[in-house]
């Protein structure tokens, strides 16, 4: 599905810089609309815009402008449309233009010139920016488009809530304007979760109308790896984590933080204090909600942790994980299965996989976790439906299995586990450890983070 941003009517204080921003991720269409500015006013606009980006705008006033800044896509206001002949707008095609309109009822589909590019539908939903504009079409409107073979794109009031029941109408994509523009400080955070929620939604359905997923084609997120490495400072033998190196233990953190939520700290207050204290490593793991509701969490989370260098692995959601294009993804034993994740989320994302005994671990390692998460190891409140618990004796027995079986999968003990009991861990040969009470109660998260770290070197 398309997202298309216009600009505000009005020029706006750093305007450009934003605009900028946006192509920089991954705006795709800018459709620059300003009807009362001046072109002296316009074009000033379009100089500060790069000119890497200037293909991807769409002209609403203006048109002369377009030759001179590279620019591909004209926008025709009704009356304008109404105003040119079939012939005037086939010559614009034919010279390589991308050509759009905007309709203000869905009749006037059935008389749409095939031309067209795509066309601007609404308002769907009431206008967020324009008083008054409101919707006339039923809630349970459904988009018939009459042999239309462009694309028709839902306008009017659309935002983070409403993009999904867009997408439902049977429109190809949307195009925000209130949503990015009411408060420009946001803009870039709000075009942000749009995009996650966009991807999400067109992952989600691909995914059901493709039942076969091994079959399905992948997206592979760009991933970056994290700017600064506290686990560095401390450890100086510590790599890095870095998608290339797949296979190699240094890619696998030793210290996994799992969010949580309580009564006085959300989901994202757990990441902070965790970042605070040093952890690079960041599970989110949000229980008892729909993937709906996770997103703009993870969406948040995936921000946070860009902000502190630390990478972001998603529970239980691979729509989600890819979607906010996190660095990995954790699935549970009665989760999506590996191979099927896999295929979903491409190659370079880390999946990591749950393990309780010898039979969960060799089926991991068969399935190609990049990690395996082992536990518990005593009992916790964190996780509900514990498998039976471990104790270091359970895991000095695994250990022992996987090193005469030579196998090298990094295992990350998880399960109410403390500082004082990390070195005991990494004696029996644990890769690593995964905490979320420990740190999330602890007086002095920053010294206990500090203490494990010393424990892992
Ligand atoms: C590092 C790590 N190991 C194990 C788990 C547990 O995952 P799962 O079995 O899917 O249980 P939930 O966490 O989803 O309740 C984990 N999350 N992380
Ligand atoms: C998420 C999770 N999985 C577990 C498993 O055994 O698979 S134990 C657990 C909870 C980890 O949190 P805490 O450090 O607070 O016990
Ligand atoms: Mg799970």
């Amino acid at each position: 599905m398309e997202l298309i941003v216009i600009t505000h009517p009005e020029m706006l204080p750093g305007e450009a810089a934003i605009i900028n921003q946006l192509f920089a991720r991954g705006l795709a269409r800018l459709h620059v609309r300003k009807p009362d500015v001046a072109e002296a006013e316009l074009r000033a606009l379009l100089e500060q815009i790069d000119p890497q980006f200037r293909s991807r705008i769409a002209l609403h006033q203006h048109h002369e402008l377009a030759g001179a800044f590279g620019i591909t896509g004209l926008h025709f206001t009704e009356m304008s449309r109404l105003a040119q002949s079939r012939e005037a707008f086939e010559v614009l095609k034919n010279s390589g233009f991308k050509i759009s309109t905007s309709l203000h009822g869905p009749a006037e589909l059935e008389r749409l010139f095939h031309c067209f590019d795509y066309a601007f539908l609404g308002p769907v939903f009431d206008s967020i920016s324009k008083e008054g504009y409101s919707s006339k079409l039923p809630a349970d409107f459904k988009l018939q488009k009459h042999n239309f073979p462009g694309k028709i794109i839902a306008l009017g009031g659309i935002d983070a809530e409403n993009l999904k029941s867009a997408l439902e109408m049977g429109f190809d994509g949307a195009a925000v304007l209130g949503s990015i523009w009411q408060n420009p400080d946001n803009a870039i955070a709000q075009f942000e979760n749009l995009k996650s929620l966009q991807s999400f939604l067109k992952s989600s359905q691909q995914s059901s109308s493709q039942q076969s997923s091994f079959q399905q084609s992948s997206c592979i997120p760009g991933l970056k790896p994290g700017a600064i490495d506290s686990i560095a400072v401390h450890c100086p033998g510590f790599q890095p984590g870095d998608p290339e190196k797949k296979g190699e233990a240094g890619f696998v953190d030793k210290l996994h933080f799992i969010s949580n939520e309580t009564g006085t700290m959300s989901h994202i207050d757990s990441i902070q204090l965790a970042l605070e204290a040093g952890c690079r490593w960041i599970q989110l793991r949000v229980k008892n909600r729909i993937a709906e509701e996770v997103l703009p969490v993870a969406s948040k989370a995936k921000q946070l942790c860009d902000s502190y260098g630390a990478r972001l692995i998603i529970n239980d959601f691979p729509h989600v994980a890819q979607a906010v294009e996190a660095y990995g993804l954790h699935l549970g034993l009665t989760d999506m299965p590996v191979p099927e994740a896999r295929a979903l989320v491409g190659e370079k994302m880390i999946i990591g996989g749950t393990a309780n005994s010898w039979e969960d671990i060799t089926r991991r390692i068969e399935e190609g976790a990049d990690y395996i998460g082992l536990g518990p190891f005593r009992f916790t409140n964190t996780k509900q439906n514990l498998s039976p618990i471990l104790g270091i004796d359970g895991y000095c027995a695994l250990m022992r299995q996987m090193q005469e079986a030579s196998h090298s999968t990094p295992i990350i003990a998880i399960g109410g586990i403390t500082s004082d009991d990390v070195n005991g861990l990494r004696k029996v040969g644990l890769h690593g450890v995964a905490m979320s009470g420990a740190l999330i109660g602890s007086a002095d998260p920053q010294k206990t983070f500090y203490q494990i770290q010393q424990a892992l070197c």
